[in-house]
């Protein structure tokens, strides 16, 4: 039997009143893979991201991920999410603690009392985040780079099939990048399928196996080497980009 594809996006469309911000994209990635998505500014990134979260409802086409419709998707938080910053009130009385348990509200009855195995869960992605010390901490008292790896422990702490990464490097140091490279490594290895927005073409020929090229549509995907060619990114880039050196 062929494995279904982690990711299957087959020719979706998205528009925002009226106007077409991702057009016919399609695209197919196997459990296991870390992917870079990279395109300019409003080239579509972040509503690719949209569309594979069912935050966004497709004009035309269809999301499956790991060969379900995306409302059985979400009934089982098949997808996480890390934001690059969140649109959240960062002075409200919530701990650390607190946002990475949100994680496991999918997985909690309507009562969301946690139980003994969603403790130990939030415990270990803390511990791996290497926040665990801060975990009493009001959120408004983290750092930027803190602040990011409280969202990564969240989405371990989800324990999702998809993880989906809006420019996590962006702000942060090059240890907090090293681990959280090296954490995608990990989760890699259990068999998660990663997408990584990001800005920095040459890191991505560091650590992953697959890039997707956006310009209002999929433009490209597949092994950097296939898709780093200078046509595909004159098209990407209109022009501004060069091929990034492999190994960064
Ligand atoms: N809620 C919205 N309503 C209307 N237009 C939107 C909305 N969200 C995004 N757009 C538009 O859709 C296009 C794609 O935006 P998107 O946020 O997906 O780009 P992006 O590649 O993530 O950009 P960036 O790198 O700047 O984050 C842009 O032209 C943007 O202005």
């Amino acid at each position: 039997m062929i494995p279904q594809p982690a990711i299957d996006l087959q020719n979706v469309t998205v528009a925002y009143h009226r106007t077409i911000a991702l057009y016919g994209a399609t695209l197919q990635l196997s459990a296991g893979t870390i992917c870079g998505v990279v395109g300019m500014n409003g080239a579509g990134k972040s509503t690719l991201f949209k569309a594979i979260m069912g935050f966004v409802q497709p004009v035309r086409g269809q999301v499956h991920i790991h060969g379900l419709p995306l409302r059985q998707v979400q009934r089982r938080s098949l997808v996480a999410y890390v934001p690059q910053s969140e649109d959240v009130d960062w002075q409200f009385p919530l701990r650390v603690w607190d946002v990475v348990m949100m994680g496991r509200y999918g997985k909690m009855n309507w009562l969301r009392q946690p139980r003994a195995a969603d403790r130990q869960r939030v415990r270990q992605s803390l511990e791996q985040v290497e926040l665990w010390p801060l975990r009493h901490r009001q959120i408004g008292e983290l750092s930027g780079g803190q602040k990011k790896r409280m969202f990564l422990a969240r989405a371990f702490a989800q324990e999702a099939a998809v993880l989906l990464l809006d420019e996590p490097f962006a702000g942060v140091d090059i240890k907090t990048e090293k681990l959280i490279i090296d954490l995608l490594l990990a989760e890699r290895q259990a068999g998660r399928t990663i997408l990584i927005s990001t800005h920095d073409l040459a890191s991505i020929t560091t650590f992953c196996d697959q890039v997707i090229l956006v310009n209002r549509s999929i433009l490209a995907y597949g092994t950097t080497a296939e898709v780093f060619t200078p046509e595909n990114l004159a098209r990407a880039f209109e022009g501004s980009a060069q091929i990034p050196r492999e190994g960064g």
